[in-house]
Formats: C-alpha cells, sequence, structure tokens
C-alpha cells in the first residue's frame, strides 16, 4: 500500500528553489535512504513532510490525504513524526516527561496511564527504560541522540523521518544505532533517513534517493544509486553531471 506519496512539491525561499518539483511515492513498511550534498535540500523536505515548513506547491499525500501546509500538530496525529538535526529535548524536564509529551500529543493521543505506558515503551525501545526518572540535562551525547528518537517513536508514528540520526556516534555507538534503525524498520515503521553516513545507508537502506540543488537527481537500489554518475558528481560537485 502506499503510505506516502510526494507529488511535485517545491518550497522557495525568495529566488531559491531549496526544493523543486520533487516527487516519490514509498510503500508501507519500507526504509529509504534520502542523500545529497550539503544545501541540497534534503532537511527542507523533510520540514514540508512533518509540517515545519509549508509547501509553495505540490501535494504531500499521507494515507490518502493532502496535509501539504498543514499545521505540525495535525500532521503529528495523522502518523508522521521526526527527529531534528539538532536535538530538541526539553532539559530541564525527566526523560519520561519529555517522552510523554509526544504519546499525548502524538498519533494515538494517550492519556494517564496508557501514556506513561507508550512512553516508558518508547524510553525502553532506545536503551533509556532505567534512566526514566533522570534529568534530561544531565545526559551525554548519544544519550541525547536516543531520547530525541525515543520522543519521535512516543507518538507512535507510521512514518518516521531521522534527520542525520546517526551523526556524531563513535564506531561502536554506529553499529548500536544502525541495530536499532533496523529493528524499528523490521517492527513496520516506514522510515525516511537523511544520512551521510555510506556504511549506515547501505546497511539499512534498499532503496534511496538523492537530491542536487533541490531536485531528486536519483531514486532507485541503493547500489545502482551510489555508482550513478551524476550522483557521484553530485557530490564531488562537478557541474558537468549535477
Ligand atoms: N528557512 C530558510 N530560509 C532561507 N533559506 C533556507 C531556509 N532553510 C533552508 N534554506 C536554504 O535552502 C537550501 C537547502 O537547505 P537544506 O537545509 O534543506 O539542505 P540540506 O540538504 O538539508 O543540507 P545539510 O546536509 O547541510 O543539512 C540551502 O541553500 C539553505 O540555505
Amino acid at each position: 500500500m502506499t503510505l506516502l506519496h510526494v507529488d511535485t512539491v517545491s518550497r522557495f525561499f525568495g529566488g531559491l528553489k531549496a526544493v523543486d518539483q520533487v516527487s516519490f511515492e514509498m510503500e508501507s513498511g519500507t526504509i529509504m535512504g534520502l542523500l545529497g550534498p550539503n544545501g541540497s535540500g534534503k532537511t527542507t523536505l523533510l520540514n514540508l513532510i512533518s509540517g515545519f515548513l509549508a509547501p509553495s506547491s505540490g501535494k504531500i499525500i499521507f494515507n490518502g490525504r493532502n496535509l501539504a501546509g498543514a499545521r505540525v500538530d495535525k500532521i503529528a496525529r495523522a502518523g508522521i513524526a521526526r527527529t531534528f538535526q539538532l536535538v530538541r529535548i526539553l532539559p530541564s524536564l525527566t526523560l519520561l516527561e519529555n517522552v510523554m509529551l509526544p504519546a499525548v500529543f502524538g498519533h494515538r493521543a494517550h492519556w494517564g496511564k496508557e501514556a506513561e505506558r507508550v512512553a516508558h515503551a518508547a524510553l525502553q525501545k532506545t536503551g533509556l527504560g532505567d534512566r526514566a526518572n533522570a534529568s534530561a540535562g544531565d545526559l551525554n551525547y548519544i544519550d541525547q541522540k536516543r531520547l530525541e528518537l525515543a520522543r519521535a517513536l512516543a507518538a507512535e508514528p507510521e512514518l518516521l523521518l531521522l534527520d542525520e540520526w546517526l551523526a556524531g556516534l563513535n564506531p561502536t555507538e554506529l553499529q548500536e544505532g544502525i541495530r536499532l534503525i533496523e529493528s524499528l524498520s523490521g517492527s513496520g515503521i516506514t522510515i525516511i533517513m537523511v544520512e551521510h553516513i555510506m556504511e549506515a545507508v547501505r546497511a539499512l537502506c534498499p532503496r534511496c534517493a538523492v537530491m542536487n540543488a533541490g531536485r531528486l537527481i536519483a531514486d532507485g537500489e541503493t547500489s545502482t544509486v551510489l555508482s550513478d554518475k551524476a550522483v557521484i558528481a553530485a557530490y564531488l560537485g562537478d557541474a558537468e553531471y549535477a
């Protein structure tokens, strides 16, 4: 079943085409890497899908409904959650309080004990289960990233958008992170992951799409896409192919 259809979506900032007529579809339960050089429009595209920005034109059809331009809270309720490149945890709250908020305001709008159960489950999945009452402000970098992911998972999304969630991890943490995303994907969540770490893309994503200067320049089987001339040129900055 098609879960997401991004249909000729564009977003301009003044004269800059940050996202330019991008189209793709995703089947439910699949995982896709979203690649591209710095400034190519990847985060803007995630912002458009998650409602942090409205598209200048085009449709974003999720579960059959066009969500283009809808408010962030409506999109979260519809079943889309995301992580941010710079983590957005609430340092003055406990880990549990951090994940309770999306459990309440996310896809299934839980209350009371049920919200607490979902929040605990999200902490458990990300390896923070035994620290629910610790202060988020005391976490080290990897644990902040885990909490950022737990917040997205507590919203119980059907579509999870990861914006360089693996960036900055050491080699051991990276392997743990890859296993964690693998298990999420195995549990049926549909995932788009913006990622620069090719090892992770190859390990996790049978499909990847590549952006350059706002346009989608490739979309297909990962090893084919990564050996595509235009993709290599985009990464190397060769205007002839890019
Ligand atoms: N709010 C904004 N206002 C103006 N320009 C913006 C805004 N957000 C992004 N841009 C511009 O849009 C283009 C695409 O940026 P975007 O952050 O989406 O790229 P990216 O592929 O995610 O890059 P990176 O890999 O460095 O995160 C860039 O030229 C950027 O400067």
